[in-house]
């Protein structure tokens, strides 16, 4: 249940009329998520969606995440569309937290894709990338590979409660992917989170691409990466979603040969990525965010198969 903030329909009255939205028709906490706080907003007939930025977004980087979103709207694919006040603005603040309006995208997240749906979500990434690689727009991945040691080092003497012995293993994972780094290779804005709850589908047609929160600047093929171990279920890493999106990413834009070679690694360290955040949140349950649990195992597991692959390939 991620509505962490109550909104009163007073507050949310003032926020209608600082976007000339017209009156309130109704507010509703959305129980999905769990960073933010999220609410349907009706008013003057529309649907709109209001959240509220809670402990775990830095403020400062709202506007770079609010600016992706539009410029990925502007280019005609279906992602939020941050409102403007009537006195300029996207941001405002509502009972202590930073806010925003956003457009509302109609459609259903697939919890459980199938090898069709991930071949459509890989075509609607490479769309996404092809819009992406040309912002100049700049940001930092906090999670890519520095984090991962930063990681590893506070869950030092916790790791190998997770598995025996995991503690060098992942020490050998870091270093492996350390002198494996690829360079020179295609890069633009990521989405970083691109799994299957962040894509929503109405009429068999991706409707809605959400949450830019980790959006940052990094090579396209390790997004890709991410999303091939996202739609690859916990419970079913074999039924080839994964080589799926890849298939559909590559109906769009093509991979070069660099991005081909790299994507081995990005496979295995992004399966590490996802493992290790998971791992700390279990560990060191984040405040202010309402924490559901999300299992690390799995990540560990499909690590562990990326990275034999990655030996295999070298
Ligand atoms: N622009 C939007 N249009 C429609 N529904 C949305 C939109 N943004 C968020 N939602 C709904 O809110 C839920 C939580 O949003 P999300 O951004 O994933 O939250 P969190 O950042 O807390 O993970 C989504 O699963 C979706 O149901
Ligand atoms: N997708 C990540 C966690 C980020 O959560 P989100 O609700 O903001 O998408 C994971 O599965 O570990």
């Amino acid at each position: 249940m991620a509505v962490l903030t109550e909104v009163s329909d007073e507050q949310a009255g003032a926020l209608c009329r600082l976007y000339g939205l017209g009156e309130l028709d109704a507010l509703t906490g959305i129980p999905q998520g769990i960073e933010n706080t999220n609410y349907k907003l009706m008013a003057g007939g529309k649907r709109y969606i209001l959240t509220l930025f809670e402990g775990r977004t830095d403020l400062s980087e709202l506007p770079y995440f609010l600016t992706l979103m539009n410029e990925v709207a502007e280019a005609g694919l279906p992602a939020p569309r941050p409102l403007e006040q009537a006195e300029g603005g996207m941001l405002t603040e509502v009972a202590g937290k930073p806010a925003a309006i956003l457009s509302f995208l109609r459609g259903k997240d697939i919890p459980a894709p199938t090898p069709e749906d991930a071949h459509g979500a890989g075509a609607f990434l490479a769309r996404l990338h092809q819009v992406t690689a040309n912002t100049s727009l700049h940001r930092p991945n906090s999670m890519g590979v520095a984090s991962w040691q930063v990681m590893a080092k506070r869950l030092s003497g916790r790791l190998d409660h997770f598995a025996g012995g995991l503690e060098a293993e992942v020490s050998d994972v870091l270093s492996e992917l350390t002198v494996s780094k690829p360079s020179g290779l295609p890069r633009g804005a990521i989405h970083a989170d691109y799994f299957p709850d962040n894509l929503l589908w109405s009429d068999g047609a991706i409707s809605g691409v959400i949450d830019f929160y980790f959006a940052c600047t990094d090579d396209l093929a390790y997004d890709l990466a991410v999303a091939m171990n996202a739609y690859t279920p916990e419970d079913r890493p074999d039924e080839g979603q994964g080589d799926a999106l890849l298939e559909g990413y590559e109906t769009v834009r093509p991979l070069t040969k660099a991005e081909k070679a790299a994507l081995p690694a990005f496979l295995t360290g992004s399966a590490l990525r996802f493992f290790l955040s998971r791992a700390t949140d279990l560990v060191f349950p984040p405040q202010g965010a309402l924490y559901q649990g999300k299992d690390p195992l799995p990540w560990l597991e499909l690590m562990r198969k990326r990275r034999e692959k990655m030996g295999a390939a070298t």
